[in-house]
């Protein structure tokens, strides 16, 4: 288990009340955190809840006055607000694990936004990999922030409605240039809609939908500098772009689709990623990336976490002691791309299936009319747990990480996905 920070407490202005004491005005309908009553007090709260009940609290000593800030959480903060509707708190059916995760934690439900942002697909290109495989990224602007959100796209049959739109004056070049091609791009080619022996999809794309296959993985990840780029040991972001990356080639190779196993890994039965994208056939999958680093608070706040963690507390206690949110992230983004992408409810009845541990995160990207089905949720493992620390990320803080992530210990993660 992660040691538990002796600062997770503070009661620098009444340190001899008891810290159930001053969490009245939280209980009852306590799902929605305000604004306005994002102080301390609420902080206090929030960490008492963070420990699972007020006798832990108590038994915590006081956060020496020095230590806290005494600024407010400034309203322009990401996730300032976190409301936890009762559709966030619906059980999920294949939710193994949510019941274990609401005991040791704050509820970390993204926020749901009451009406999808409007987005656009840019610009899209062919990206050759490392690994041989191919993917199309797809740069979309929005009306909700200033962020390039991207969607990496793996197979054929996926394809932006509005990235294929037709703009006025555009020529045929200009198509090819922003990626607004059927097919493949080579020296020479002077239509964005023919391209022999690709020509059966039209400019709009006959879609996922109509090719009978199996249902598309999706991934939702949240940008992370340090576990992507900086190559941190503390958190198991990078692994699971990386595994989603290679289950989505898989995915688009094959549309006999993937086998999962009973431990929530998935059987690699199909062929090297070597297979260039255009000559696959199978559902592919999409890696939505969104620009919420560090849970949505950003890097600068995210590394005072990171010390906030070399002085003793987990990611959960560092986002309150920094008074954010323990989650700020949101998904409409994500559903809204989604959606744009041929795999809403409108185009895509038979739902997509999504790779994740996290239930909240289901019922986040559905969005709030159900906007994007999800028939099924595929558990990503760590891949230490499931080898026995063989392979996979070879750290002693991953572990304080991961059983943060999921408020329970690691082998009690594991059985629950066996039982299920
Ligand atoms: N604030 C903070 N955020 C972190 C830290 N380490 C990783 N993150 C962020 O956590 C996010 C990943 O969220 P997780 O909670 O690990 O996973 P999840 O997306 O909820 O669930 P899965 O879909 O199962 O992976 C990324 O945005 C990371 O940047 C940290 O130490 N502090």
């Amino acid at each position: 288990m992660a040691e538990k920070s002796p600062y997770i407490a503070p009661q620098p202005r009444r340190p001899n009340v008891p810290l159930a004491a001053l969490d009245n005005s939280d209980r009852g309908d306590s799902s929605t955190i305000t604004p306005e009553s994002h102080g301390i007090d609420s902080h206090r709260s929030l960490l008492a809840r963070a420990l699972g009940n007020e006798a832990s609290a108590n038994a915590t000593p006081a956060l020496p006055e020095s230590i806290i800030s005494p600024a407010f959480t400034p309203p322009s903060t990401p996730g300032g607000s976190v409301v936890i509707s009762q559709q966030a708190i619906r059980v999920h059916p294949h939710d193994a694990s949510s019941s274990h995760k609401t005991q040791a934690h704050v509820p970390k439900g993204p926020k749901l936004m009451e009406r999808l942002p409007h987005v656009e697909c840019i610009v899209r290109a062919r990206i050759p990999t490392t690994t041989g495989a191919e993917m199309f990224l797809h740069l979309y602007q929005n009306d909700a922030d200033n962020k390039e959100h991207l969607a990496i796209v793996f197979g054929n049959h996926i394809r932006s409605r509005s990235l294929d739109r037709v703009q006025e004056g555009e020529t045929e070049m200009d198509r090819m240039i922003r990626g607004a091609y059927v097919g493949r791009l080579h020296p020479g080619r002077v239509s964005s809609r023919f391209d022999e022996p690709h020509s059966s999809l039209g400019p709009e794309g006959e879609g996922v939908a109509k090719q009978g296959l199996q249902a598309p993985l999706v991934r939702i990840h949240s940008e992370c500098y340090t576990g992507e780029t900086a190559w941190s040991a503390r958190c198991d972001c990078g692994e699971q772009l990386d595994e989603a990356a290679r289950l989505m080639s898989m995915a688009s190779e094959s549309a006999a689709g993937l086998s999962v196993n009973e431990d929530g890994s998935i059987s690699d039965n199909t062929s090297p990623l070597s297979s260039p994208v255009s000559d696959n056939d199978g559902p592919g999958g999409v890696i939505i990336y969104l620009r919420q680093e560090g849970r949505g608070i950003g890097l600068g706040e995210k590394l005072k976490a990171y010390n906030l963690q070399d002085l003793g507390s987990d990611t959960v206690e560092a986002n309150l002691l920094l008074r954010h949110p323990a989650d700020a992230r949101s998904y409409g983004l994500a559903t809204a791309m989604l959606v744009d992408l041929g795999l809403g409810a409108d185009a895509y009845p038979e739902g997509i299936r999504l790779l994740t541990n996290n239930p909240d995160k289901v019922l986040a990207v559905e969005g709030p009319n159900r906007e994007v089905r999800v028939k099924e949720r595929v558990a990503m493992i760590p891949i230490a747990w499931r080898t026995g620390g063989q392979k996979g990320i070879r750290s002693r803080e991953i572990e304080g990480y991961l059983q943060t992530k999921v408020g329970i210990p690691s082998q009690a993660y594991v059985q629950a996905f066996d039982s299920s």
